[in-house]
């Protein structure tokens, strides 16, 4: 069984909490409104960050157990990262829902529920914890589920990032319709890291309307400027920032500007 199987299955465990608590209705609090991933990353003269609070996860282990999640957004925040993401898998990667709810009150920038979407429940957990955007992992589900899932997000006036690793899920993104593509770097199956992975399977995305963000393993410069040569507008950061002694520079050097095409 992969590690992504066994994530899988511990999920099924949290929706069956999730429709338990949800069935006998409850009171959601007021949304703050968060600009658009889409419009935000897609106008800019600069490569934009999606900053992770990520204590630890099944590759790395512990990362930063006792993070105060909410110092760590508004470090991220006041940096100048575009979006702020928040892993909320308590199993794998010791994160919450409660973290969500902790910087959705802290910062306004848009805010990704890191998770592994299987059901309608975790959405409607997410939207009502503070997120704009929820994460649709494509190797997890089949494609009649992501479709449905997909739009039930759309239609609850989220973001989707569509998560594809390689040129078949990407073909997936196609025919789903996803209009904001992360192309994780990592193989959820084997952790390996692979930045060649984006400039592979970016290739069969470019189109001039199409969001495209490189997720993980990206340490320095050089990474982001491949990236960017591949199409990427946006990157995913998690491991590096959240090991950076100064946040503020690591974030500079991570937010190179499009118009200069010379590497
Ligand atoms: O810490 P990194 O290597 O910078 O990676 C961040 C992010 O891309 C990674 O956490 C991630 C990408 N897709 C995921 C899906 C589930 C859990 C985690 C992830």
């Amino acid at each position: 069984m992969t590690i992504l199987d066994e994530i899988l299955k511990q999920k099924e465990l949290e929706v069956q909490e999730l429709k338990a608590i949800y069935s006998g209705g409850h009171e959601a609090e007021p949304l703050k409104k968060r600009p658009s991933l889409y419009d935000q990353f897609m106008d800019s003269a600069n490569m934009n960050v999606i900053a992770e609070v990520k204590r630890a996860s099944p590759s790395k282990g512990m990362i930063n157990q006792d993070v105060d999640p909410v110092a760590q957004a508004k470090a991220y925040a006041t940096a100048g990262a575009g979006a702020i993401s928040v892993l909320t898998d308590r199993t794998f990667f010791k994160g919450s829902m409660a973290d969500l709810s902790a910087v959705a009150q802290a910062v306004d920038v848009p805010l990704l529920c890191k998770d592994f979407m299987i059901d309608e429940v975790q959405i409607d957990a997410a939207k009502e914890h503070g997120a704009s955007i929820i994460l649709l992992i494509a190797a997890a589900l089949p494609e009649t589920r992501l479709q449905e899932l997909y739009d039930y997000a759309r239609s609850q006036q989220l973001d989707v990032l569509f998560e594809v690793h390689n040129e078949e899920e990407a073909e997936t993104a196609l025919r789903v319709g996803a209009n904001i593509v992360g192309i994780n770097n990592r193989n959820l199956k084997t952790f390996e890291v692979d930045l060649g992975v984006t400039e592979r399977v970016a290739s069969l995305l470019q189109q001039t309307d199409r969001l495209l963000i490189s997720e993980s393993g990206m340490k320095v410069k050089e990474d982001i400027k491949r990236v960017r040569a591949a199409g990427a507008k946006g990157i995913l950061v998690g491991e590096t920032l959240m090991r950076s002694g100064d946040i503020q520079q690591t974030m500079n050097q991570f937010r190179i500007p499009f118009t200069k095409v010379a590497k």
